[in-house]
């Protein structure tokens, strides 16, 4: 059982301008420094509050990727928990748990030809090795017992529901970019991941590639 370590005030966001506290936490079973980013003290002041499970993804959330659609919801979770409040438990589960360096890997294999989760499963892994037991340490220290998850991810509200009371479950953007479509339509396919089947169609992917282009230029 994790029990809260600190609690330090910033601001985060694209300007740097939304108010927030990182909560850390005391004894991860895999030393994994795994934090809370929460907005207008929800954990303290809210009955349900928003809860997203964000998975690390250096290339996503840092860099923007093209590959993924990682760093838009965190974006997006964020702008939504400026305005409502919520917190973000953001896991140190990189590469759905197979670390940096192996999700790299996994990337180069894809660029041959593998869904995600054929090349995941070529290097040795899982397709997803990622629990959500730490996840549910931190929720219990921060004292939520109700709460709304922002998701896509049946395995996610599952593993919630099973130790909380799950209010609602709400989608994230569905985020197309040039290069994510076929990543995410396997995600959509085989993940059950539940993306918004419009929006991943050929066709209507491609009006919006060109519409993020016209708005770009
Ligand atoms: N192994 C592997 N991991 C990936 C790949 N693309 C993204 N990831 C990782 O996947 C994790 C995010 O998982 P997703 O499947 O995109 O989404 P999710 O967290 O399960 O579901 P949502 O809550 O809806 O976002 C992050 O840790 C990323 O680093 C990939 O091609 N291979
Ligand atoms: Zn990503």
């Amino acid at each position: 059982m994790s029990e809260i370590r600190s609690r330090v005030s910033l601001h985060v966001g694209k300007a740097g301008n939304i108010p927030a506290e990182i909560v850390t936490f005391k004894e991860f079973k895999e030393g994994n420094e795994h934090i809370a980013v929460i907005f207008k003290r929800a954990d303290l002041e809210q009955d349900a509050p928003l809860v997203r499970i964000h998975s690390e993804c250096l290339t996503g959330d840092v860099f923007h990727s093209s590959r993924c659609d990682c760093g838009d919801q965190l974006d997006e979770t964020i702008e939504r928990m400026a305005e409502n409040g919520g917190i973000i438990l953001y896991m140190r589960q990189e590469g759905r748990g197979i670390g940096l360096y192996n999700k790299l890997d996994a990337y180069v294999l894809q660029s041959e030809g593998m869904n995600t989760y054929q090349a995941n499963k070529a290097l040795g892994f899982g397709e997803d090795l990622r629990q959500y037991g730490d996840a549910v340490h931190m929720l219990k220290a921060l004292n939520v017992s109700s709460l709304q998850l922002v998701t896509n991810n049946p395995r996610k509200i599952k593993a919630v529901a099973a130790e909380f009371n799950l209010v609602s479950d709400q989608r994230t953007g569905t985020f197309i970019k040039k290069d994510n479509l076929g990543y995410l339509q396997t995600k959509s396919a085989h993940g059950q991941h539940m993306l918004c089947k419009h929006d991943l169609t050929d066709d209507t992917a491609q009006d919006q590639d060109i519409a993020t282009e016209r708005a770009a230029s």
